[in-house]
């Protein structure tokens, strides 16, 4: 039984504004106000424009919710329009910043390059880096899902020593698992899961290996969350459609219950 501790992360992508934001996180602090689920952490990740709500709400009632960023700047500050940086974001005292979404890597065409400077970034300002992988629907049919992921892992971690890397949370999405509700089989995330902690064995050392957790994300629903939470290298789910309702993301928290 390894030690580290589950983290579910809702991913609210492009959706719901302030206000709506507000109503949702009542709605999970008021559902997860027991014990029971001090042994799993839980983290919203908003719009940008949301998170000075979130921290008001869970500052001013003591929520034991964490919350983050869909994306952080490489740059520190300076004319960069429209991008928002560690600094802003610490201030705001969030605890995570999402790096290299497939979104942000398809959209944007965020590169390994780019990943691997906002990682740093992200370390530069405290925040924890979730580093989002994983292989589109061509090379899985090519069966090269490891190797593409690796590849990713690699670019991102590159230069980031022991001490930073040891706190990364990496999120392994196949992207064709996204949003499509093909959910990838709990074998398939755990091949690549245990693949990334082999690697950062390999990078690191296997004690730093043993304490990174790796999330799985793409379609995970309270229906199949128990599945894929039990592979011994899945330490969490990074969930997007389904964070978006909160019952349904509480059930997802308490995945011990499913
Ligand atoms: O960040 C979350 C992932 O992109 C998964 O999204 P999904 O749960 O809607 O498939």
């Amino acid at each position: 039984m390894s030690d580290r501790i589950p983290l579910m992360a809702g991913n609210w992508k492009m959706n719901l504004n302030h206000l709506e934001a507000i109503a949702h996180v009542q709605k999970l602090a008021f559902a997860l106000a027991d014990k029971d689920y001090e042994a799993v952490e839980v983290a919203v990740l908003p719009p940008f424009t949301d998170l000075r709500s979130v921290q008001t709400l869970v500052d001013g009632d003591r929520l034991k919710i964490k919350y983050g960023a869909q994306d952080v700047s490489e740059h520190d500050s300076g004319a960069y329009t429209g991008e928002i940086s560690g600094a802003m974001l610490a201030k705001l005292n969030c605890a995570f910043a999402v790096v290299g979404h497939s979104e942000r890597r398809q959209y944007h065409d965020e590169t390994d390059e780019i990943c691997n400077r906002k990682v740093k970034a992200a370390y530069r300002y405290g925040l924890t880096p979730i580093l989002c992988v994983g292989e589109g629907l061509e090379v899985r049919k090519a069966g090269n899902q490891v190797a593409h992921t690796l590849a990713q892992v690699d670019g991102g971690l590159a230069g980031i020593p022991a001490e930073q890397a040891e706190t990364i949370v990496i999120a392994y999405e196949p992207v064709w698992a996204i949003g499509t509700g093909e959910v990838a089989t709990p074998e398939d995330a755990q091949e690549v899961c245990g693949a990334i902690r082999a690697r950062l064995a390999e990078l690191y050392s296997q004690e730093l290996a043993d304490k990174v957790r790796i999330q799985y994300g793409g379609s995970v629903k309270s229906g199949n969350v128990a599945a894929i939470m039990a592979q011994p290298d899945v330490d969490g789910a990074l969930v997007g459609g389904a964070a978006l309702d909160a019952e349904e993301f509480v059930k997802i928290v308490r995945f011990r219950d499913q």
